[in-house]
C-alpha cells in the first residue's frame, strides 16, 4: 500500500518576506539607542541589519556607534527590545503587495503554507494575528520553536515536519542568504524574494529562482514541484 503523497507545503521567511516589517523593527531598535545615549542608525543602514534575529539586530546597532558590547549587555538591551517591540508590532508594518493574491493562487494549487522565521515564535505570531494573516499560516515556527534556528537545516526540515509536509514537496522562500543557506542544507528548493533585507542582492547566493513581486511565485512555485492548476 502506498501512502497517499504530503500536499504540497511553501515555507515562508517572515521579515523581509511575507511582511515589510523594518520600519517597526527599526523604530524599536533607535529607541533603544537613544535611551542609550546614542544616535539613531539611518534606515537604510539599519534595514540591512535585521534578517538573524533581535539580538543580532541590537549587537549590529551597537556596532554601528563603535560600542563593544558583553553578553550582559545584550540580554538586558534585548528583554526590553522585545516588550518595545511587541508593543508596536504592526503600527507600521504591512504585507509585501501581492501576497494574498499570490496565496490564494498557490491554494487553488493544492498549496498549504508555513512560517519558518529567526523571529521569537510569540511576536511572529503576534504579527501575523494583528494583520489578519495568521489563519493561513497553521504552522509557524520562529526562532525558540525547536533547539536551532536557520540556518540550521533542522529549523526548517522540524517546521516542514510540523506542518506533516515531505522536504521532497516543499518550496521555501526567503530574502536573505540564511533563508538560501537553510534550505539548500535541508535539501528543499528555494525562492528569493529580491524585495527583502540583505546586504548582498540575493541571486549571488544561487537560489532556484528570484522573484520581484508576488504576482510571480505561483509559476515558480508550480514549475519547481512540477503542479498543474485543477
Ligand atoms: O527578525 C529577524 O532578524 C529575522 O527574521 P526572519 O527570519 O523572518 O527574516
Ligand atoms: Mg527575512
Amino acid at each position: 500500500m502506498h501512502q497517499p503523497a504530503p500536499s504540497p507545503l511553501v515555507v515562508f521567511d517572515l521579515d523581509g518576506t511575507l511582511v515589510d516589517t523594518a520600519p517597526d523593527l527599526i523604530d524599536t531598535l533607535n529607541g533603544l539607542l537613544v535611551r542609550e545615549g546614542m544616535a539613531s542608525v539611518p534606515f537604510d543602514e539599519a534595514r540591512r541589519f535585521i534578517g538573524g534575529g533581535a539580538r543580532l539586530l541590537i549587537e549590529r546597532g551597537l556596532s554601528a556607534h563603535g560600542r563593544a558590547s558583553g553578553p550582559a549587555d545584550i540580554d538586558r538591551l534585548y528583554a526590553v527590545y522585545v516588550d518595545d517591540y511587541a508593543a508596536r508590532i504592526a503600527a507600521l508594518s504591512r504585507p509585501f503587495p501581492g501576497l494574498e493574491d499570490a496565496l490564494d493562487s498557490l491554494a487553488g494549487l493544492g498549496c498549504r503554507f508555513a512560517v519558518c522565521t529567526n523571529k521569537l515564535e510569540r511576536l511572529s505570531v503576534k504579527l501575523l494575528e494583528a494583520l489578519g494573516l495568521a489563519g493561513r499560516f497553521p504552522v509557524i515556527c520562529g526562532q525558540d520553536t525547536f533547539a536551532v534556528m536557520k540556518p540550521h537545516p533542522e529549523a526548517l526540515l522540524g517546521t516542514i515536519a510540523a506542518a506533516a509536509g515531505s522536504p521532497a514537496a516543499t518550496v521555501m522562500v526567503g530574502d536573505s542568504a540564511t533563508d538560501i543557506a537553510t534550505a539548500k542544507a535541508a535539501g528543499v528548493p528555494v525562492v528569493a524574494v529580491d524585495f527583502g533585507y540583505t546586504e548582498v542582492p540575493v541571486a549571488r547566493f544561487d537560489p532556484d529562482r528570484v522573484i520581484s513581486r508576488y504576482a510571480d511565485l505561483p509559476a515558480a512555485v508550480a514549475e519547481l514541484l512540477g503542479l498543474r492548476a485543477g
